[in-house]
């Protein structure tokens, strides 16, 4: 199985996902933002969390129109997995590859701790080892993590099952507490959460390991 880790000026945490990726099993490609094509073969791509060009302009915008996007966008056309985390997510949601957008906190501060979260879909490549209402602990660290979109596609996301997972206690203002979301495939994964962060029993927690050991056993089978 391969996976494509994209490097942005400005991501921190391109490493710790490539790491992640590996340890379920990935051979893991780093793809620079420059470049026009991902390479061949690939099965998932992954979009890390960082401050992508100094979260200049918003955050995730300039990201979302660099060379590498428009590969990554057909690459999730043609069927391919996406896995967006935290500015990750920001930059999908830039891109239009996932629907809303991700605004200031409400709380207008930084955080930046561990998050209790509730698996909101079991029905996804990411999450179906869980079983829907599964508590899970995952680190938050943003400042622009309070998803927000229109009421009717807060609706379609709702009646589509295209929640992956929602905050026990909302963080960061997020409408309906999402803290995920699926694109309409459910091949696309945009989470503010680091799941890389809780992939290691070292890191302080396993619960993160689970997304990409998930992801494996989906490809797996495809
Ligand atoms: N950890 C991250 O990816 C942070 C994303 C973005 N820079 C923010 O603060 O919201």
């Amino acid at each position: 199985m391969k996976a494509a880790v994209v490097t942005f000026p400005g991501s921190n945490c391109d490493r710790d996902l490539a790491v992640a990726f590996a340890a379920a099993g990935f051979d893991v490609t780093r793809v620079w933002h420059k470049e026009s094509g991902l390479p061949a073969g690939l099965d998932v791509v992954g979009l890390p969390g960082g401050f992508s060009f100094g979260d200049h302009l918003r955050c995730g915008a300039i990201a979302a129109r660099a060379p590498i996007m428009a590969a990554v966008a057909g690459f999730a056309r043609s069927g391919g997995h996406v896995l967006g985390i935290c500015n990750g997510f920001q930059v999908l949601c830039e891109a239009g590859l996932l629907p809303g957008a991700l605004m200031r906190n409400a709380g207008l501060r930084f955080v930046c701790r561990p998050e209790r979260l509730v698996v909101a879909t079991a029905d996804s490549p990411f999450t179906h080892p869980w079983a829907a209402g599964t508590q899970v602990d995952i680190p938050v660290a943003h400042h622009d993590g309070n998803y927000r979109a229109d009421a009717d596609t807060l609706a379609r996301l709702r009646d589509e099952d295209r929640i992956a997972f929602r905050y026990a206690g909302n963080p960061n203002g997020s409408a309906d507490d999402i803290a995920g979301v699926l694109s309409e495939n459910r091949r696309v994964l945009g989470m503010m959460p680091h799941p890389e962060r809780a992939a290691d029993a070292r890191l302080g927690g396993t619960d993160g390991a689970v997304v990409f050991r998930a992801l494996a056993a989906a490809l797996a089978t495809v």
